[in-house]
């Protein structure tokens, strides 16, 4: 059924939302300022730690998400931030049920795994390598990897060329509407956990092209034991690009 399974990483394979939320208001307070609650910092998730920090300090701070994009501070906050991550990284993260085992079934099947991330390379290297999942994957694409993130598809036509696999063999696995969409941008199926990181909607309200309960229902369907579904699956453009 699949050639190739590309992951998003935060919200789908490690639940790191409490790591994150602790990362940031650490850094707010070493520069005085209070901290936020995590579900506030959790809805920012997904574009990557820099812009969810932009989100936090313009919250704290009462300047334009504009301004703080532009403020010179940005990459010595991101320094202070990777300082704090280095600790937090790992202390209440933790891998989501399924992961494991549908990586290793997946594994030797013979299928591709790939890891696409907003999340910079050495925030997303980190949390792989502090749960032991970095050596399922090749390639991880991360948010500063290429000239574009998701939902650009981009990063996964990179996978898709790298793998030499075309879009109707390929699927995405995420949790969020970036997801959803670099689906669509790129030709390739998305399936979405409902239990990530979605800015605070809903993700069944974000029609995706199939729901699913956790990764086991991947490992079904790459082992062919897939029942059917009441998903609707879209239909795919032929029009679709091959990389
Ligand atoms: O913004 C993040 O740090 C996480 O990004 P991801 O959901 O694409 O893994």
């Amino acid at each position: 059924m699949f050639d190739l399974v590309m992951f998003d990483l935060d919200g789908t394979l490690v639940d790191t939302a409490t790591d994150i939320a602790n990362t940031a208001n650490d850094v707010l307070e070493s520069i005085g300022y209070a901290p936020l609650p995590h579900a506030q910092l959790r809805n920012w998730i997904g574009h990557g730690s820099r812009e969810l920090m932009v989100h936090a300090y313009s919250h704290a701070s009462g300047a334009s998400l504009d301004a703080v994009r532009r403020c010179a501070g940005g990459d010595s906050l991101m320094e202070v931030f990777s300082r704090f991550h280095a600790q937090r990284c790992g202390q209440h993260s933790r891998v989501f049920p399924q992961v494991r085992e549908t990586l290793q079934i997946l594994l030797d099947l013979g299928i591709g795994l790939a890891v696409l991330t907003n999340k910079e390379t050495r925030f997303a290297r980190l949390v792989l390598e502090r749960h032991q999942l970095q050596d399922f994957f090749d390639p991880v694409i991360a948010g500063d990897t290429l000239t574009a993130r998701k939902p650009d598809p981009l990063p996964v036509m990179h996978c898709l060329r790298e793998h030499g696999v075309e879009p109707r063999r390929a699927l995405l696995v995420g949790d969020s509407t970036i997801d959803i969409i670099t689906g669509r941008n790129s030709g390739v199926r998305c399936w979405v956990v409902p239990y990530g990181y979605n800015g605070g909607v809903p993700i069944r309200d974000c029609a995706p092209d199939r729901l699913i309960d956790d990764l086991s229902s991947v490992a079904r369907a790459a082992q062919g034991c897939d029942a059917g579904s009441t998903d609707s699956p879209i239909q795919h453009e032929e029009t679709a690009s091959w990389p």
